[in-house]
Parts: structure tokens; sequence; C-alpha cells
């Protein structure tokens, strides 16, 4: 028995200059497959609303979506740390951010996501003073697409400095990760060496201190046809589900994913 994948792991992995595999999942037996592949981190995303249940964004999912799920997952897993998201709206003020991760905490979750900015910083160490430790979800931050206009790259340009001051504040605030989505490589490079704290990449380039994807993405099952520019499909090369994880830890950890083609420019 290997033992389980904690925040401690996952400092050592960055320590080390290890990379980190991280991969969304939503149920029992992915689960099982994923932790027993060499996944360290599963992610209950609330991506869940767009692949599982056909929503086309992740505004509708609701806490207790997201519980549901993480229970699920929690029964599967195989040792892998268990990030839950916080869906649009839970952490609207801090009582119900207390609520909402009381109830993802107490589902089977390790650590709680949110997306956002320093505006976060408060929240994060009352959270930890709580017990909870966060990974904070920055750039492309999906529940704000209404915001956005739409899923574009952010931290170009100007935007670029803020970005990275927001990560050393939330680090120093006491996040426990970081998550960069859509951001240019050498912004999420910059960022993950200014860092202790791990921060994993989505559309964030090779330099992050690991990865993530959406289940779905990498297996190659897409509702609408139209896949973000950073994902690949690793069913392509594969003859089972369990192979293409395997696959993808390994492209992960030997540092081939991603390639230039899934990356974005300042
Ligand atoms: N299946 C799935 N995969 C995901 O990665 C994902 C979800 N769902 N749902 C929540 C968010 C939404 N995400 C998205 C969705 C679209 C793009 C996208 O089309 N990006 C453009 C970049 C546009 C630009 O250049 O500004 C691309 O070409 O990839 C990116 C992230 C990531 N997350
Ligand atoms: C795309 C990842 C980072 C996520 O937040 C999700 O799956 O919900
Ligand atoms: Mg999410």
């Amino acid at each position: 028995m290997k033992p389980n994948i904690t925040l401690t792991t996952l400092n050592k992995l960055k320590q080390q200059g290890e990379k980190i595999t991280m991969l969304t999942s939503y149920d029992a037996t992915f689960s099982h497959v994923a932790s027993s592949h060499g996944v360290e981190v599963i992610l209950v995303g609330d991506s869940l609303g767009m692949v599982l249940q056909g929503h086309d964004s992740t505004l509708p999912v609701s806490i207790a979506d997201m519980a549901y799920h993480t229970a699920a997952v929690k029964r599967g897993n195989q040792g892998a740390l268990i990030v839950s998201d916080l869906p649009f709206m839970a952490a609207a003020t801090l009582e119900q951010t207390y609520a909402s991760c009381a109830q993802l905490m107490q589902a089977g979750a390790h650590v709680v996501k949110l997306e956002g900015g320093t505006w976060l910083a408060d929240t994060v160490q009352r959270l930890n003073e709580r017990g909870i430790p966060s990974c904070i979800h920055l750039g492309l931050t999906p529940q704000s697409v209404n915001v956005f206009g739409g899923y574009k790259v952010q931290g170009r340009g100007d935007a670029a400095q803020k970005l990275f001051d927001d990560c050393c504040e939330l680090a120093a605030a006491g996040a426990a990760m970081l998550l960069l989505e859509c951001v240019p490589s050498e912004l999420a490079s910059r960022i993950s060496q200014a860092v202790e704290i791990p921060v994993i990449g989505i559309g964030a380039g090779p330099g992050a201190d690991g990865q993530v994807l959406v289940l779905h993405d990498m297996l190659g099952l897409s509702l609408t046809g139209r896949v973000p520019k950073f994902v690949k499909n690793f069913m392509q090369d594969q003859p089972s589900i369990s192979s293409a994880i395997a696959a993808y830890v390994k492209a992960v950890k030997d540092g081939s994913f991603p390639a230039q083609e899934h990356e974005f420019s300042a």
C-alpha cells in the first residue's frame, strides 16, 4: 500500500522538481482508475456542470451537486488528494463560504478550490484557521465567463504583473495551492518560480509545477466538438481508458505534455 498523497507530498514533489499530475473525476470508478494509475490529485471540478449535466457553463452547479460527486469520488479513491470546487456563488459571503466548505470537507474533500483573486486573501487565512486548506484558481476563472465575455486567455499585457502580484499575495496569505488557467506560459513559469506552494496549470504551459485536464477532454469525449487549445486526446494512441490515463501521467512527468501546440503566448 502506497501512503496517501497529502499537501506535504505535493510540496516535496515541487521541491524535487517532479511534475504533479491532476485530473478531474466525478465518480467512484474513474477515481479508482486515476488514483491507482499515479494521478496524485483528483479534482472534483464544477466542470461537471458541462460534461455531466450538459449545461453550457459551470454556473448552474450547486453545492449539493458538488458534495454528491465528492462523496462518490471519496469512495473510489485510492490515496489521491481530493480537491473540490466551490461552485458559483457558494463563497459569496464569509458565512456561506464556511457552510459550503464544511459540506465539501465532510463529503471527502481534502482541499477546497475557489475562483478569484486577492479579495480572497482574508478568506484563505480564515479557512486555514478552521482546518480547511485552499487552492486558488486564477487566470481564466470560468465562473466569471459573463464578466470576461467568453472563455479568453488572461494575464496578457498590463494584466500580467497584476496576476503575478495576486498570486504572491495569496501564497503569502496561506493558500495551499494555486491553479492557473489559460495564461501565457512565461507568466505561469514566473509565478511558479516565485511562490513556494505548488502551482498547477491548464493552458499555462510546461513551466507550472503540475498539470490538470478535464477527464472527458483527455479521453477525446466532447459534447460540442469544440475543444480548447490546451487539450490533448490521450485515447488516440491507447487501447483503454486506464492506459490513456497512465499515458497522461507519464507525459506530464516526462515533460512531453503540454507541448508548444497547447500553449498560449504573451
Ligand atoms: N470540458 C471542459 N473542459 C474544460 O477545460 C473546461 C470545462 N469543460 N468547463 C469549465 C471550463 C471552461 N474552460 C474553457 C473553455 C473554453 C476555452 C477556449 O475556448 N479557449 C480558447 C482561447 C481563446 C483565446 O485565445 O483567448 C482556445 O482556443 O482554447 C478555454 C477554457 C475550461 N474548463
Ligand atoms: C478546468 C478545471 C481547472 C476546473 O476548475 C474544473 O474542472 O472545474
Ligand atoms: Mg472549476
